[in-house]
Order: structure tokens, then C-alpha cells, then sequence
């Protein structure tokens, strides 16, 4: 029998897909499982290695692009970021729900696998508030915000594609982003739980 489906998270750096994700692994223990991409930027205070990303060196990174270990890879903002073939199957090999959080480019990769996921992306409801939350978080350079914003603009733009998503959620109120969130996904989380206890 096919696993449940996986998902993918995307949209602007600062639109809440951490805060989203970070609630739904808290309630739904064992159902998900985040596939843990690579990346070339430093991680952040608190970040740890092997559980938010593996931070690496983009001569390892590259290394192991070449070697074909990758689904996708992108560069976004100065930085490389990538899911490895290894990260997807850690979660499907457990029967957990692969959440993934990649850029628009990663969806854009994803679309041309045999993945077959969930498409959502989390938007804020206008740039002023994302770039308020982006300084708000303390995690930015000024010139890392100002790529970030860039960036966003890019995606929103690009995300107007018809079929691109299969859900858009604007994370304004976290509750009601979240509960839509949910919403989407359960029936996912029902098949999951259902072959957990067979
Ligand atoms: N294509 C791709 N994008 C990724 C991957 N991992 C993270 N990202 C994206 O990279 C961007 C920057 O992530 P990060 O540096 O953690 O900043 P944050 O999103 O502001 O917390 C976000 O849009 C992520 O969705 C990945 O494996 N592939
Ligand atoms: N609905 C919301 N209202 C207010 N602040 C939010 C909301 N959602 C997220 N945030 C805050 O905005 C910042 C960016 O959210 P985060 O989850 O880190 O975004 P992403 O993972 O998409 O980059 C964080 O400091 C977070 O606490």
C-alpha cells in the first residue's frame, strides 16, 4: 500500500512556516516527520544541526549534488539549500508524513518528481508585516532582510500561477492559518494514524 502523501510548505522567508510547523509537530507526535534539508548559510542561535538543517560547506554540498544525492537544490539568498534523497526516505521509511519547507524554486524542482505531494504555501497578509516579523525575530542582517524581501516579492508573484498550490493560506491570525493548515491535511493524518495501528 502507497504511504500517506507527503507535504509541501512553501513561501516568503518570515511568513510563519516554522510557527505553523512547530504547532502541528507538537500536536500530531509521530504522525509527521520533517525532512531535514541542507544548507550552506550558519545557523542560527538555537538551530540545531541535524534536526533544523545539516549545515554543511558548499564544497561537501556540492559534492554530494554531484553525486546525485539530491531531489532538488536551490540558491536562495546567498545561500544553498537542498533535500537529499536520504531525508525523504528517513521519514517515509517510518510511515510518517514528509513535511518539506523549500523556497519556490524547491516547488518548482518537486513538481517535476514522482513525489506526488500536498502544495501549500503560507503568505503574510502584506510585505510591511513580513518585514516587521522578519526584524521582529532578530535572526536578519539588514542586508540578509533586504535580500529576503526581495525574494518575497518574487515569490508572490510567482505564486499567483494557476494550480501552482493546492492551498494558499495567509498566516494574518496564527489560529486561523493554523487550523486551515490542519484542515487540509486531515484526511493525510487519518491515513496516517490508521496504518499506525495496523
Ligand atoms: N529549495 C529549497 N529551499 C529550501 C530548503 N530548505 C529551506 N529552504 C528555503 O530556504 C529559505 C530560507 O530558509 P531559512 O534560511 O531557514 O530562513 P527562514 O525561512 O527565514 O527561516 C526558505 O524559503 C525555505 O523554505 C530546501 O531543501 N530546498
Ligand atoms: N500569525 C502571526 N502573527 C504574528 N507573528 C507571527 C505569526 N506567524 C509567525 N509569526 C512570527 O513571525 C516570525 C517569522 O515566522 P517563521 O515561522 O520564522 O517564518 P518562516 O519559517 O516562514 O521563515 C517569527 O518571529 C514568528 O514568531
Amino acid at each position: 500500500m502507497q504511504g500517506p502523501r507527503p507535504v509541501v510548505l512553501s513561501g516568503p522567508s518570515g511568513a510563519g512556516k516554522s510557527t505553523l510547523l512547530k504547532k502541528l509537530f507538537k500536536d500530531y507526535e509521530n504522525v509527521f516527520g520533517f525532512s531535514v534539508s541542507h544548507t550552506t548559510r550558519k545557523p542560527r542561535p538555537g538551530e540545531v544541526n541535524g534536526k533544523d538543517y545539516h549545515f554543511v560547506s558548499r564544497e561537501d554540498m556540492q559534492k554530494e549534488i554531484d553525486a546525485g544525492e539530491f531531489i532538488e537544490h536551490a540558491e536562495f539568498s546567498g545561500n544553498m539549500y537542498g533535500t537529499s534523497k536520504g531525508a525523504v526516505q528517513a521519514i517515509q521509511a517510518q510511515n510518517q508524513i514528509c513535511v518539506l519547507d523549500v523556497d519556490i524554486q524547491g516547488v518548482k524542482s518537486i513538481k517535476r518528481t514522482d513525489l506526488n505531494p500536498i502544495y501549500i504555501s503560507v503568505q503574510p497578509p502584506s510585505i510591511d508585516v513580513l518585514e516587521k516579523r522578519l526584524r521582529d525575530r532578530q535572526t536578519e542582517t539588514e542586508e540578509s532582510l533586504r535580500k529576503r524581501l526581495t525574494a518575497a516579492c518574487i515569490d508572490l508573484e510567482l505564486s499567483k500561477e494557476p494550480g501552482l498550490f493546492d492551498l494558499v493560506i495567509i498566516n494574518d491570525d496564527l489560529e486561523k492559518a493554523y487550523s486551515e493548515l490542519k484542515e487540509m491535511l486531515l484526511e493525510e493524518i487519518k491515513k496516517a494514524q490508521e496504518s499506525r495501528k495496523s
